[in-house]
C-alpha cells in the first residue's frame, strides 16, 4: 500500500500555486468572510445573531447542504447597497488573482436579494463594476452566471428572468442551485428553455447530494453544458461513459464536499477516480469563506490527501478548467500557452 502523503512534494505545491487556472464554480455570496459580514452589518445598521466574528466562524460546522444554506442565506442578508456587492466581489477577485486564477465564471443568487427588497439592478451594478475593475487592475477576466434557487417554484425563476432582461448583456448564462434533493432539474425545464432562446449558456448543480438521475435530467431537460459537482455520477457507469464521450465538464468542489459530508474525509474523495474514468474534471471552491479556503487550498487539500495524484493530474485539472470555460477560444489559447510554460520540462502527457 502506498503510504499516505501529508505534504505534497515542494515542486508540486509550487506548481499548483503557479499554474494558471479558471474557476468555474464559485458562488459570490459564498465569498463573504465573517469579517466582511460584520463590517457590512455595522455599515447598514443591521443586527446579527452572533456577538462576534469568532462565534460566527464557530457556527460553520455543517451536517449537510441544508444546514449550510441556512447560514449562507442569513449571511447574504447584510448585502444591501451597490458598494456592498462591489466590495464583496473585489475581495474575491484579489484572492483569485493571488491564486493565479486567470478567469472566473461567477454564480450569483438574485432571488436571495430581491426577496429582501434589493433591486436586481443594484446587485448587477456592483458585481459588474467589480468585474471591470478586476480585469483592468488585476488582469482577471470574469463572467456572471445567474442561478435560480431550486427550492422556489419555477414561477419565481420566471419573475427573476423578467427582472434580469434589462441587464441580459451583462449575464453569460444561468445555473441552478440551493437544496437539491426533492427539487430535480426537470422542475425548471420551461424557464431554462426560455433562457437558451435568449442565447444564455446553461449549467446546473446536480449529483452533489442528489442521485445520478438528477444529472441525466440536467442534461436531458435543461441541456446543461456543464454539471456543477456531479460526483454522484460514479453510481451510474452508463452516465460516466456518456459524460466522458461528450466531454461534459464536472465542476468539483473538494473542500465543500468534505464540509457538507458528501465524503467523510478528503482521503475518501473520488477526484482521482473521476480523472481515471477520463472525465473532464475541474477543481473549484464553491463557497470558500464557509468551506475553509479558496481554489488553491482546494487543489492542495486533494494532492495532500490523495497520493496517487501527481504533476500530470495537476496539468490535466488546470487544462480542463481552461477548456471547460465559456471564454473565447483566443483567450483560451493564450492561457494554454501560459499553462504549458508553467510546466516547462515537466512531463504532462
Ligand atoms: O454547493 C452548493 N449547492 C447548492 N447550492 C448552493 N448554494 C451555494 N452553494 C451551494
Ligand atoms: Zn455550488
Amino acid at each position: 500500500m502506498t503510504p499516505s502523503r501529508t505534504v505534497p512534494p515542494p515542486h508540486l505545491a509550487t506548481l499548483l500555486q503557479a499554474m494558471p487556472k479558471a474557476e468555474l464554480h464559485l458562488h459570490i455570496e459564498g465569498t463573504l468572510e465573517p469579517e466582511l459580514i460584520f463590517a457590512l452589518a455595522r455599515r447598514n445598521g443591521l443586527g446579527l445573531p452572533y456577538p462576534d466574528i469568532d462565534s460566527l466562524r464557530r457556527a460553520y460546522a455543517f451536517q449537510d447542504l441544508q444546514s449550510f444554506l441556512d447560514l449562507y442565506y442569513a449571511g447574504a442578508a447584510v448585502l444591501q447597497r451597490e458598494e456592498d456587492f462591489y466590495h464583496m466581489a473585489m475581495a474575491y477577485f484579489r484572492r483569485a488573482a493571488a491564486d493565479n486564477v486567470v478567469h472566473a465564471e461567477i454564480f450569483f443568487d438574485p432571488q436571495t436579494h430581491t426577496v429582501r427588497g434589493v433591486e436586481f439592478g443594484t446587485v448587477i451594478a456592483g458585481l459588474d463594476r467589480a468585474r471591470r475593475d478586476a480585469r483592468d487592475t488585476l488582469g482577471v477576466s470574469s463572467e456572471l452566471i445567474m442561478c435560480f434557487l431550486r427550492h422556489l417554484p419555477q414561477e419565481s425563476a420566471f419573475e427573476t428572468l423578467a427582472a434580469a432582461l434589462p441587464y441580459r448583456d451583462r449575464i453569460l448564462g444561468v445555473g441552478l442551485d440551493s437544496g437539491e434533493v426533492g427539487n430535480p432539474p426537470e422542475k425548471f425545464t420551461e424557464v431554462f428553455r426560455r433562457c437558451r432562446e435568449l442565447g444564455w449558456r446553461t449549467v446546473a448543480h446536480a449529483g452533489e447530494e442528489g442521485p445520478a438521475s438528477y444529472i441525466w435530467s440536467a442534461l436531458r431537460d435543461l441541456k446543461a453544458e456543464r454539471i456543477d459537482h456531479g460526483v454522484r455520477c460514479l453510481d451510474d457507469p452508463r452516465l460516466v461513459a456518456h459524460l466522458a464521450e461528450h466531454r461534459i465538464p464536472l465542476t468539483v468542489c473538494p473542500l465543500s464536499n468534505v464540509m457538507l459530508k458528501v465524503y467523510p474525509s478528503m482521503e475518501r474523495h473520488t477526484l482521482a477516480r473521476l480523472l481515471e474514468a477520463g472525465l473532464c474534471v475541474t477543481v473549484n471552491s464553491d463557497d470558500p469563506a464557509y468551506f475553509g479556503g479558496y481554489v488553491n487550498r482546494n487543489y492542495l487539500a486533494c494532492f495532500e490527501a490523495l497520493p496517487e495524484l501527481g504533476a500530470r493530474d495537476a496539468y490535466r485539472l488546470a487544462r480542463n478548467s481552461l477548456d471547460a470555460s465559456f471564454a473565447p477560444e483566443t483567450d483560451k489559447q493564450a492561457w494554454r500557452r501560459r499553462l504549458d510554460k508553467a510546466f516547462d520540462g515537466i512531463p504532462t502527457g
